[in-house]
């Protein structure tokens, strides 16, 4: 795919893109392809999931559960020992930022879970079923495309359907969490232009991240030339990107993007995303045939590493101190 001009993501249209139509999902693999490779992300056209569903997400779902006292979003922790799983808040250098995060959140099960355990005991019949579905109805589309993605991915790279492979990436124990994030207005006096950068530029530990955005833009992509580009958010479309554990995985072949998230004018920003996680026990690892000679990548770059450890690296002293953790991590 050509570079994407000035300030813009590649775009790449997935309406009609099945493995049941070859010639249109050859060609969307190869623009997903290229664009991994380069921009580690891009801007996914994705009309399934229609803006009336994501205006339910965030109309009768999102802006809900946020509005709930405190106490009832702390109720949604996955216990110590997984600190990033559930609810993060009044967090020391993110101020105005919120979040709540449900593990497997594309099944209706743990979404009723959820519902259940924050909007109790007043949670009437009503509130939890429109927040059950609303969530759902995004979140099964959000995983449909990341689906979708780390399939081309793997035949992509290496020619093969995914799980036929058993390495890694594709591995039966990937998972996927739900999040849910709340962005303060800036406080700023009146006419005050800036914008404010409310959760800093990094990378995703994880595999591929889906992301959908409320009205109000924010989220900023870094091109690997050092140029931010503020993403607008489109009703019809959603923002795909890499992290470190598909960059692992691939042995570099995929870019995983350096990003965050900023505010600007007087209005609370809302988004939503859907991260796929390698899991279980499992090691990530990049497979023997994408450590070869092929596309100058004839060496391993990365040991293999558990991801568990390397997320708590990431917020280890030591860890905060590097820009690309991976490399400092686990760097070949
Ligand atoms: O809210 C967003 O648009 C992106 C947030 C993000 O980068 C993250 O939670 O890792
Ligand atoms: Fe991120």
């Amino acid at each position: 795919m050509a570079a994407a001009a000035g300030d813009q993501l590649p775009r790449i249209d997935f309406s009609g893109v099945a493995p049941s139509a070859p010639e249109r999902w050859a060609a969307a693999r190869a623009h997903v392809m290229a664009a991994l490779r380069t921009y580690g992300c891009f801007e996914a056209q994705y009309p399934a999931l229609t803006p009336e569903l994501r205006a339910g997400l965030f109309g009768r779902a999102v802006r809900p559960v946020f509005a709930l006292p405190a106490d009832a979003k702390r109720r949604n922790s996955y216990g110590p020992g997984k600190p990033f799983h559930g609810y993060l808040g009044e967090l020391p250098g993110l101020p105005a930022y919120e979040s709540l995060a449900i593990v497997d959140g594309h099944k209706p099960g743990p979404v009723q879970a959820f519902a259940d355990l924050v909007f109790f005991p007043d949670s009437g019949a009503n509130h939890t079923a429109a927040f059950c579905e609303s969530v759902h109805g995004v979140a099964s589309r959000m995983a449909e495309l990341e689906g979708v993605v780390r399939r081309m991915v793997m035949e992509g790279l290496l020619g093969v359907a995914a799980g036929e492979q058993e390495e890694g990436l594709p591995s039966s124990s990937m998972w996927h969490l739900f999040r849910m994030s709340e962005y303060g207005a800036p406080v700023a006096g009146a006419g005050e232009k800036e914008r404010e950068v409310r959760y800093g530029s990094h990378q995703d530990t994880n595999s591929l991240s889906v992301i959908c955005q409320d009205e109000v833009d924010g989220l900023e992509m870094q091109t690997r030339d050092g140029d931010w580009v503020l993403v607008h958010p489109e009703p019809e479309s959603l923002v795909v990107m890499a992290g470190n554990a598909l960059r692992a995985w691939s042995n570099g072949r995929v870019y995983a993007p350096f990003h965050r998230v900023s505010v600007g004018g007087e209005e609370t920003r809302y988004s939503a995303m859907l991260f796929s996680v390698p899991g279980g026990e499992s090691m990530v690892r990049a497979p023997e045939e994408l450590v070869d000679e092929e596309d100058g990548h004839p060496r391993r770059r990365f040991r293999d590493y558990d991801y568990d450890e390397f997320v708590r690296f990431c917020v280890s002293e030591e860890g905060v101190r590097h820009q690309d953790k991976l490399k400092a991590f686990c760097g070949l």
